[in-house]
């Protein structure tokens, strides 16, 4: 059969919430859904691959509408095949997508690619009949492992919210079965961030771990005033300390900070990824990469930074990415991550994961669904099949 993308739908809608970080708040944040629709049949129905981007870079339409799909549609069809013929090649379709562009000044476009090549990723696993984790397993080699390690993200500064909050926030999360937690910093002064700590370890006692994520928002001074006083808590991680590209803080932060830090939710490419691992002092025994596919050019790319790290000594398990979206649940089983990201109460419907699926001692199980696995999520599967079914 003729197997060929005969459309390449996009929308823009809101994932606001009232929420805020050290350095943006969400209450216009928006996100691209992005529907890959085949001519291929599968159980009476096309099959169609969706795709959307991570929250904290708003929704590409521009770009999608004008650069990226035209060039998927415009490429002749059978050079987006594998060699069976029988199914579309994402790393093909990728290379179709970045015809006539430039190296380098990656955030430009990272973030629209990441978003078609999820749904790239979804149609060509709707295609082989199975989910994307068990796709990719087969693909390099290894054996899937559905156990994966998740964590709530939360704790953000929203107006009015007092310590009372912050800690029946995390106690609720507590009761969902997660075993790590993570909070904002840096969006209020020292003092009141250690407060807001004291708090939250308070409540959660032993029954878990805490991560705390400063987006961002230090100078290499403040960064170290910080460590100095985190270094008391035994932190799970400190995330994101400063610039994303500033490597020589990060490296120097960490001659401060003995625990563990994590970084990399806003490096968007492997060569981004590349230089903090060369020059951001980085240890590999200890810390967290947070590269996200979902913003940095999707899985083809995702697959080449894994590849980067093992040439630099990393293992693949140093690697839990920013987003908790579920193509990265399907990498972290698929591929052997550390884990993912979740925000058990925040971006909804895209975050999260099928319904049914519960977090017990802070690991999900992936159901056998076929694809990325969006249909198992009715909510979701709504917002999706509105746009192409
Ligand atoms: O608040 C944000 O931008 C999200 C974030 O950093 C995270 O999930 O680690
Ligand atoms: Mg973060």
């Amino acid at each position: 059969m003729d197997i060929r993308i005969t459309e390449v739908k996009e929308i823009t809608l809101p994932i606001s919430s009232p929420i805020r970080n050290a350095y943006i708040d969400f209450t216009k944040m928006t996100t691209s859904l992005v529907a890959v629709v085949t001519n291929v049949v599968r159980d009476g129905k096309r099959v169609v691959g969706y795709g959307f981007n991570s929250n904290g870079r708003y929704g590409q339409g521009g770009l999608i509408r004008e650069r990226f799909a035209p060039r998927i549609l415009e490429a002749e069809a059978s050079t987006l095949l594998d060699q069976t013929g029988e199914n579309l090649d994402p790393d093909r379709v990728w290379a179709a997508m970045m015809t006539n562009e430039k190296p380098g000044g990656h955030g430009e476009r990272s973030v629209a690619v990441g978003t078609i090549d999820m749904a790239v990723w979804d149609a060509t696993a709707k295609i082989a009949g199975k989910p994307l984790f068990r796709l990719l397993s087969e693909l390099h080699g290894v054996e899937a492992d559905p156990r994966v390690f998740v964590y709530a993200a939360g704790g953000y500064y929203y107006p009015g919210k007092d310590l009372a909050a912050l800690r029946a926030e995390m106690r609720s999360y507590l009761d969902r079965g997660y075993t790590v937690v993570k909070m904002k910093i840096g969006g209020a002064p020292l003092t009141e961030d250690l407060q807001r700590i004291e708090a939250v370890l308070a409540e959660i006692g032993s029954e878990a771990r805490l991560a705390v994520d400063a987006n961002g928002r230090f100078d290499l001074e403040t960064a170290i005033a910080y460590a100095k006083a985190l270094r008391q808590y035994d932190l799970f991680w400190y995330e994101e300390v400063g610039d994303p590209l500033d490597y020589s803080l990060q490296a120097t932060v960490s001659e401060f900070y003995p625990g563990p830090m994590a970084t990399g939710e806003n490096l968007f490419s492997h060569q981004d990824a590349r230089n903090l691992i060369r020059h951001g002092g980085m240890r590999s025994d200890r810390d967290w990469l947070q590269f996200d596919c979902a913003l940095s050019y999707g899985l083809c790319e995702y697959r080449r930074t894994l590849a980067m790290l093992q040439r630099h000594g990393w293992s693949s398990r140093r690697c839990i990415p920013h987003g908790g979206h579920q193509m990265s649940l399907n990498i972290a089983a698929g591929l052997g991550l550390g884990g993912n990201e979740s925000y058990p109460d925040l971006f909804q419907p895209f975050g999260g994961f099928p319904d049914g699926v519960r977090v017990e001692a802070g690991y999900i199980t992936m159901p056998e669904l076929v694809g990325i696995g969006f249909e198992g999520k009715s909510d979701l599967c709504r917002v999706m099949h509105d746009l192409a079914e």
